[in-house]
């Protein structure tokens, strides 16, 4: 049975919660377990503002456990780290994504694919082995195992390299896996927020050709000037769609609500690949024809392990890529999780915790 963690933490803690499926956030007192030997302690600084989190706090998915406090790009420093602790020290400027802890021992775990452990322990909205709950970055410190911390590269700002905690590594991991990273292939990358926008920046990194699908044609000219996309596709215009079908060798679609996969299947050439990524939160249908008759795969992908995670940190870092941020103040939560509903982001909020809460 699960436990409340106001009783049973010691140390006190601050954040930002969702109370019910309204999502309207507001302040909230928790606490956080005691540093352990394996444990290192953030002062958070910065937390990016994934779609998850709105969907989470939302409830859409339908597994939303209230209080809920979201936030899973969260970029701190180590205020404490316990004996055990080797890879950082006090002070040392670090990361969280999306999970905080796993079973260590099966086949996933063993193999730096923590973020399939069937004992996944989410950044928020899951469960710690003692039965209490957790809460995520919109808060203003964390106590997580050393296993699940990054080390932040020293050229990447803070606030604008958060989001590749989550939206950096859920592109980056099923380009590698997927094989999607020939340089010269033609990538489309479906939907242009917080995961779409990073997905162009990286796949220019691989030396591939990219291309933005999107529904949107007034992010045009900021995808291609701004954000260094080769082409623009708008999604809405039949006769731009028709041009293009055959075109792409890999598709990631980062879209956050339900959508025909026709479309986008209809752009790959033979032996093309389509990985999903967005979380809808309805099942999309899957047009099987287009896949038999052009050899074609679909395939999703969750976050990455923590291995990857610091490598794709690395690399953004040697590749200069961060994220297009608005920084904002943590009681702006409401309007930004609103303006994510609209589609009204570029690319990607991120909270200044610690100058705001
Ligand atoms: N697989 C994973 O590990 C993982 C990790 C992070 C986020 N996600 C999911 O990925 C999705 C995107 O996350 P994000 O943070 O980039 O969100 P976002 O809101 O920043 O971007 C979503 C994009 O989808 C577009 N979009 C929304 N509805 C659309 C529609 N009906 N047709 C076409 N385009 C539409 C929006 O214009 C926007 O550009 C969310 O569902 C999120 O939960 C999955
Ligand atoms: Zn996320
Ligand atoms: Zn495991």
């Amino acid at each position: 049975m699960s436990k409340s963690a106001e009783e049973e933490h010691p140390q006190k803690a601050f954040g930002w919660a969702a109370r019910d499926n309204s999502g309207i956030l507001s302040p909230f007192r928790f606490s956080r377990r005691d540093n352990g030997e394996d444990d290192v302690t953030l002062k958070v600084l910065y937390c990016g503002v994934c779609h998850s989190d709105l969907h989470i706090a939302r409830n859409d998915w339908g597994f939303t456990h209230y209080p809920v406090v979201p936030g899973h790009e969260i970029v701190g420093v180590a205020t404490k780290v316990g004996k055990n602790v080797k890879k950082f020290k006090v002070g040392d400027r670090v990361g969280v994504g999306v999970m905080v802890g796993s079973c260590k021992t099966c086949e996933c775990c063993q193999q730096d694919l923590e973020n399939y452990c069937p004992r996944i322990i989410f950044t928020y909205n899951s469960h710690n082995p003692d039965g209490t709950r957790n809460y995520g970055g919109y808060s203003d410190m964390i106590v997580v195992d050393q296993r699940y911390v990054l080390r932040f590269p020293d050229n990447m700002p803070l606030d604008a390299g958060a989001p590749l905690l989550c939206a950096g590594i859920t592109v980056y991991s099923p380009m590698k896996y997927y094989g999607m990273t020939e340089a010269g292939k033609h990538l489309g990358v479906a939907g242009l927020g917080g995961l779409g926008h990073v997905a162009v920046k990286i796949g220019k990194a691989f030396g591939l050709k990219v291309t933005v699908i999107s529904s949107s044609p007034s992010k045009e000219s900021e995808a291609i000037n701004r954000l260094g996309a080769d082409s623009f596709l708008v999604s809405s215009d039949p006769a731009k769609m028709k041009s293009a079908i055959g075109t792409m060798d890999y598709i990631i679609d980062t879209v956050s609500a339900v959508h025909p996969l026709l479309p986008l299947l209809s752009l790959l050439k033979v032996n093309g690949k389509l990985v999903t990524v967005g979380l809808p939160n309805k099942p999309l249908e899957l047009p099987i024809f287009p896949l038999i008759l052009g050899r074609k795969l679909v395939g999703g992908s969750d976050s990455g392990g923590m291995k990857e995670t610091q490598e794709m940190l690395d690399f953004c870092a040697k590749h200069n890529i961060a994220a297009d941020i608005e920084l904002i103040r943590m009681d702006d939560i409401n309007t930004a999780m609103e303006r994510l509903t609209k589609s009204d982001v570029r690319y990607r909020f991120v909270i200044d915790v610690a100058n705001s809460l």
